[in-house]
């Protein structure tokens, strides 16, 4: 099996999984694994499509700059910007973007702070963190209608081989070294987000939470 064959097959089970959760509104999100270093090639999600389908047009190829690097008439996704940025400044294997209700209310509530910060959940330790009482912290940033001045905003929040950068009123991005956890720290967000939208609900209500 060739190593594009391999690494399709890889992003289309982590397509389906996010499926399954109903993480696709609307044709909303794309997702990316990287094929080769050297050059840097990836495949990243067709533009437009309903992601929750599975079909042989869902990925294509593109280069370092996120142009098609094999002649197709598919449109890399509109945002192939953000995860060029991602995997030339680090070694992720990895990006996935999706918009759920929860992460875009939580980037509308903390916007004005410029990140959001998550602490007492014994999830955070997703992340690779087991300290007790440990805080994890997600940046948010203006969602830009010009792809190319929102990828560069972007990349100001690209550091290491895993993060996640929430786009206000837009979505969340993450990336990992590998699919797994890219797609652990995913679920370990969005978990958060569900917690904490509830969780003021409940106060709000009146209700005895912490
Ligand atoms: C209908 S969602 C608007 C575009 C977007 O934010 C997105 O995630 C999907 O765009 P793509 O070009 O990757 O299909
Ligand atoms: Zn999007």
């Amino acid at each position: 099996m060739s190593i594009v064959v391999k690494k399709w097959n890889e992003l289309a089970e982590v397509k389906a999984e996010l499926a399954a959760r109903d993480w696709f509104f609307a044709t909303s999100g794309n997702l990316s694994i990287k094929v080769t270093d050297d050059p840097l090639t990836f495949l990243v999600t067709a533009s437009g499509k309903d992601k929750r389908k599975q079909t042989d047009e869902d990925f294509l190829l593109v280069d370092a700059a996120g142009r098609p690097a094999e002649k197709t008439h598919l449109k890399p996704s509109a945002e192939t910007l953000l995860h060029v940025e991602i995997y030339n400044r680090t070694n992720a294997g990895c990006v996935l973007h999706v918009h759920t209700v929860d992460n875009n209310l939580i980037s509308e509530l903390y916007a004005s702070n410029g990140e959001a910060v998550f602490s007492g959940q014994e999830i955070i330790k997703a992340f690779g963190i087991w300290e007790e009482n440990a805080a994890v912290r997600i940046p948010i940033i203006n969602n830009d209608a010009d792809i190319p001045t929102l990828a560069r905003e972007f990349a100001n929040h690209v550091h290491g081989d895993a993060g996640a950068v929430l786009i206000h009123n837009h979505g969340i991005t993450v990336w990992g070294r590998t699919a797994f956890e890219a797609k652990k720290h995913l679920e370990a967000w969005e978990f958060l987000f569900s917690w904490q939208v509830k969780r003021l609900l409940l106060q709000r209500a009146g209700l005895p939470v912490g």
